[in-house]
């Protein structure tokens, strides 16, 4: 099974790239975790917010191939524990479908990515910098693979 991170924002700081990269490159070849980067659009004074936010959508949705599992990262989502994480990410490799994970940018999610989600995950009751968030998926998920894995990096 791949992952993919399908996430808004692109020239992230140092900071974000080096602790994203840190956890990407830690997952073995049969569940390798690729990250594609959607541009913002462009908010300047007088912005159509709501059309800015349909395009990304359309930008995010034709990056994910077809027939994968989508899962939005989302406030109203599921907020699992990281056993319930791990046993989520089981469901997925007997699924046998490739799993893209959607992160919004400054306004969130377009509508279509929500409604092509057929899960949706909350890391936290606060509303987290988009950046933060791949960075906290990225070892949520090693951490996920660590416990379904017998790897020593995660402890009880
Ligand atoms: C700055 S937030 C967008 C906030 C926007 N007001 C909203 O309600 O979605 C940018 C993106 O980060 C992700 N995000 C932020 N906080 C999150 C959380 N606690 N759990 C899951 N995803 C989160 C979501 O994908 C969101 O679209």
């Amino acid at each position: 099974m791949k992952m993919q991170l399908v996430a808004v924002g692109t020239k992230m700081p140092a900071w974000v790239e080096t602790g994203f990269r840190e956890y990407q490159r830690r997952f073995p070849r049969d569940m390798s975790l690729e990250l594609i980067e959607i541009p913002a659009g462009k908010r300047g004074k007088n912005a159509d917010i709501a059309r800015i936010l349909q395009k990304e959508g359309e930008l995010m949705l034709a990056a994910i191939p077809k027939g994968n599992h989508i899962v939005s990262l989302d406030l109203p989502g599921k907020n699992w524990t990281t056993p319930e994480l791990a046993k989520v990410m089981s469901q997925w490799q007997l699924d046998g479908r490739d799993v893209s994970l959607l992160i919004g940018g400054p306004e969130g999610l377009a509508p279509a990515c929500k409604q092509a989600a057929s899960q949706s995950w909350c890391l936290s009751a606060l509303t987290l910098p988009h950046p933060l968030v791949r960075v906290l998926v990225a070892e949520s998920l090693y951490r996920g693979w660590s416990i379904n894995n017998n790897h020593p990096y995660h402890r009880e």
